[in-house]
């Protein structure tokens, strides 16, 4: 088969999918008329949706049309809704969340990328079973046995930032983003794994090859949009050996991606299944007391998810494949948010040199009560109130997910806590019945940044609002997110495990780095764009890929 041929075939499916849908949706009034929302071009909100430099269709939702807006489906789809309503989400997320599931092609998509059944694709009662193990994982004692892994990393950091600016001509820059990419995987490597990368040896290529794969793997998988709704299918051919043998095929179709796709997962997947085995050879050969002869004396997340479901009762026993897969998902979920949000904080500091003198000095006078050399620790850390209100601060404004979406499986009604006005008849609605199959559109930034609920300077990036009033909201309305009133790492079962690990590796590497360093701006402009988390650009760079570009002084 010629590559024109398969682009023929692909575009041959994709007209009589669009067909169909047209004569269908020609038979069916949307129920979503009476609620205002944004118009959209006849291929539907998709695109609007999408579009990297759309934040602002994001943000202004909430301005335009309110915390519940209509999204037209055009041709393509049917209607959706964008949700930012505090009631609307805590029904959403959790008091119906086993109604509003996460879409069958997300499942299907990342069981294939995790190679199993993990929390990132699974539902129900069976997720609720993957996050009993999960949670406890993440508590705060394990955050303290975590802390000195954290600052092997950082202080591999700060070395290798030294060796990049001594010497160097005034006006010299360096991509922090490169550096702050490095850091967070190798965080999730020694901490999550038990296992290193050599992220900061140039010359790595564990690093190189595992970090292609895990920032292509999800790119790739979007440049097979089409096939999505095939992948829950594919991912339960059985047995999996039949599966990678027709797989394996892929390599004879003349059409590159599903072939990289598949490259980008396998070449994660044999990390995860030689440090199980040896896991599995260490308990067989010397019991539970032998897992911890590993370089992180068995304290990181791996080992212990490993030693809880060693130790579970019989009903709460995850398989081998499951466990895998959780650690795979928790790898994926700490990479590039992590970096993201790191590299937004020194962006901003180097904006802002009065908070970072303030933050300089609030650090510095942490440590000065501590001993010769001694790190803080992650109480210390934590009780630093500034450090805090930044943290909080730019989380809010500059999430680095702006939403993630739920398809109701049953028609549901559910509250609202600003009604929804009718455009139809002009009343009020206090109430929205969702229908069965709709497409639900969590929007995070926009509840982030709702004026209505933050205050009019809800926009601006204001940390004093966290030290002098708590970052209350106005009449105290309360968002169902697990972090600080706010939407950002999510509410309910599904909310992010990994939010202290998030917060641990934050606080850390900014009280290392601004003791050692003071940042300035490269005078480039960087555009923070849509992605699947927020990426930075240098203007008129774009293809030079993400990047950061800072000025950095070492401090005496
Ligand atoms: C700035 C840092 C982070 C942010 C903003 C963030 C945000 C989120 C959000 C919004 C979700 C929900 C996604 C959805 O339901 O579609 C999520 C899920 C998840 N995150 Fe994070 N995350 C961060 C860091 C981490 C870290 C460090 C880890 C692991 C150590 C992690 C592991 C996960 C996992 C495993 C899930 C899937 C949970 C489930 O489906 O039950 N994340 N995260």
């Amino acid at each position: 088969m010629t590559s024109s041929s398969v682009y023929s075939a692909l575009g041959l499916g994709a007209f009589i999918v669009v067909v169909f849908r047209l004569l269908k949706k020609w038979r069916t009034k949307s129920p979503y008329e009476y609620i205002p929302g944004p118009t959209s071009s006849a291929l539907g909100y998709l695109l609007d949706m999408h579009n990297p430099d759309g934040l602002p269709w994001h943000f202004e939702m909430v301005k335009k049309y309110g915390h519940v807006a209509r999204l037209q489906g055009g041709a393509i789809m049917k209607d959706a809704l964008y949700v930012s309503d505090p009631a609307a989400l805590h029904a959403v997320l959790v008091r119906d969340q086993h109604i509003f599931l996460e879409s069958d092609e997300f499942a299907g998509l990342f069981g294939i990328i995790h190679h199993g059944d993990g929390v990132a694709s699974v539902a129900g009662a069976e997720h609720k079973r993957h996050r009993k193990l999960m949670d406890p994982v993440f508590n705060n004692h394990r955050m303290n046995k975590l802390t000195p892994l954290f600052y092997n990393v950082v202080h591999q950091l700060q070395s290798t930032l030294v060796q990049e600016v001594s010497g160097k001509a005034p006006g010299h820059t360096v991509d922090i983003l490169e550096l702050l990419t490095r850091t967070s995987l190798e965080m999730i490597a020694q901490a999550g794994l038990g296992h290193t990368f050599n992220s900061f040896d140039p010359q790595s290529k564990d690093y190189k090859d595992f970090h292609w794969a895990i920032t292509s793997v999800l790119p790739l998988a979007s440049g097979l949009f089409l096939f999505m709704p095939y992948f829950n299918s594919w991912r339960n051919i059985q047995p999996v050996w039949f599966r990678n043998l027709l797989s394996g095929a892929l390599a004879y179709v003349p059409w590159q991606t599903p072939w990289q796709f598949k490259k980008a997962v396998d070449a994660m997947w044999p990390i995860y299944r030689t440090l199980y085995a040896g896991k599995m050879t260490a308990l067989e050969e010397g019991g539970v007391e032998a897992l911890n002869n590993n370089p992180t004396g068995g304290e990181d997340l791996m080992t212990v998810l490993f030693k809880a479901n060693h130790e579970a009762p019989e009903a709460d026993k995850l398989s081998a494949d499951a466990i895998m897969a959780n650690v795979s998902s928790l790898v994926h979920g700490a990479q590039e948010t992590t970096s993201s949000i790191l590299a937004r904080f020194i962006d901003l500091l180097s904006q802002d040199q009065d908070l970072q003198t303030r933050m300089r000095a609030e650090i510095k006078e942490a440590t000065s009560k501590k001993g010769d050399g001694e790190d803080l620790t992650w109480s210390e850390l934590n009780s630093l109130p500034l450090m805090d209100a930044v943290i909080r601060e730019t989380f809010r404004v500059f999430s680095p997910v702006t939403f993630v979406w739920r398809q109701t499986i049953e028609d549901t009604v559910i509250p609202v806590h600003y009604p929804i006005r009718d455009q139809q008849t002009g009343l009020e609605r206090n109430e929205l019945l969702v229908h069965k199959g709709t497409f639900l559109y969590v929007g995070m930034s926009a509840a982030n940044k709702s004026e209505v609920i933050w205050g009019p300077d809800a926009e601006e990036f204001k940390p004093e609002r966290w030290l002098a009033k708590g970052g209350s909201t106005v009449d105290n309305t309360r968002l169902p997110g697990v972090y600080s009133n706010m939407m950002t790492f999510l509410g309910g079962q599904r909310a992010c495990p990994g939010m202290k690990f998030a917060l641990l590796e934050i606080k850390l590497v900014l009280s290392v780095l601004l003791q050692a360093f003071e940042f300035h701006p490269s005078g480039q402009t960087i555009d923070w764009r849509l992605g699947i988390t927020v990426t930075p650009y240098v203007r008129g760079q774009e293809k030079a890929g993400a990047q950061v570009p800072i000025q950095v002084k070492i401090l005496d």
